[in-house]
């Protein structure tokens, strides 16, 4: 049977640990941690789909553990079992109210546990599933719109934080009213699909991220390179699309869809925030526009 399921038990009783473990080890990957200091310092660097954690423990406590998974943005979605020997209304209340999925008292049956973990687990898939179709853009399968700006903010405070570059960079299909109106909308979305993968496999190398940001534009966020590997990217991107070789007879500057690309490039924070970073690169891709040219690079 193949665990797909990861789960991290937190208890400083190592009875109550290999009790657990037992109970559940046939089905799912088990990982082990006897304090929530302990449990931080393993999610830090590792995933888990669920966490059983007692309640009462030296150091931090499983109610202060809860309020920082909850609090931290790569934990906040992992549900939270909590088993404990209380079975105080107040502190059931307590740990629901403060986030966790369940409240287990021990002595526990193992096959409560096991059907509880079970049910949370399958809400957990659900909803990463719907998280993740939130994400994405129907069409073209990569992310939308709200995964950039939220990627952008990310980034953004990081690259700020860490003194490293950002670059955006905002791409065009040139002409796609009259590729529609020529070769049918059908024909459009097609081209729009092929676009976004061609664009996503070209800025793999860089290790760059790919979203579509509307209609007929896309958008790519680059961190940490340099002002010329950046555009290097945009060249790379340049490339791919014109070995699509798709044909768009009624272009009046290219026999084949072509696109351009605004780049703003942002050496160090400048003191600005996303939305004039934003502004910055569909600046330069209006000045691409204006001026035909392939990129225009905006250094900051
Ligand atoms: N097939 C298809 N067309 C789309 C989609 N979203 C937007 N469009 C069309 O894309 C076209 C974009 O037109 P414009 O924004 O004027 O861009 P353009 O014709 O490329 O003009 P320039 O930006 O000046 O090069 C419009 O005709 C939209 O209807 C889509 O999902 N599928």
């Amino acid at each position: 049977m193949q665990k797909t399921a990861r789960i991290l038990i937190v208890d400083d009783d190592p009875l109550n640990r290999v009790v657990l473990d037992n109970t559940l080890s046939q089905e799912y990957q088990i990982s082990q941690c006897e304090s929530a200091e302990q449990a931080l310092t393993f999610l830090a660097d590792n995933k888990v789909d669920l966490i059983i954690s007692d309640i009462r423990m030296p150091g931090i406590s499983g109610y202060e553990l809860l309020e920082r998974l909850k609090a931290n943005q790569n934990t906040y979605a992992i549900p939270v079992i909590i088993i404990s020997a209380s079975n105080s209304y107040n502190d059931e209340a307590k740990g629901l109210q403060m986030g966790a999925m369940d409240y287990i008292t021990k002595p526990f049956s193992p096959l409560i546990v096991k059907a509880r973990v079970k049910n949370h687990l399958a809400i957990k898939q659900k909803n990463d599933l719907l998280e993740k179709l939130a994400s994405i853009d129907g069409l073209t399968e990569i992310p939308n719109r709200r995964l950039l700006d939220e990627t952008l903010s990310q980034q953004y405070l990081l690259c700020a934080e860490h003194s490293k570059s950002l670059s955006l960079l905002l791409i065009d299909i040139d002409y796609f009213k009259e590729f529609n109106e020529h070769y049918g909308y059908a024909a459009g979305d097609d081209c729009l699909v092929k676009v976004a993968h061609s664009l996503d496999c070209a800025i793999q190398a860089y290790q760059g991220f790919v979203a579509r940001y509307d209609g007929v534009r896309f958008a790519v966020i680059l961190t940490g390179h340099s002002s010329e590997s950046a555009l290097e990217a945009a060249s790379h991107m340049h490339d791919s699309i014109d070995c699509l070789m798709v044909a768009h007879g009624t272009s009046p500057i290219c026999a084949h869809l072509s696109i351009s690309i605004g780049m703003v490039h942002i050496a160090t924070d400048f003191g600005g925030n996303e939305q004039q970073v934003f502004k910055l690169a569909d600046s330069a891709l209006y000045q691409a526009h204006q001026y035909q040219e392939r990129v225009v690079v905006i250094n900051k």
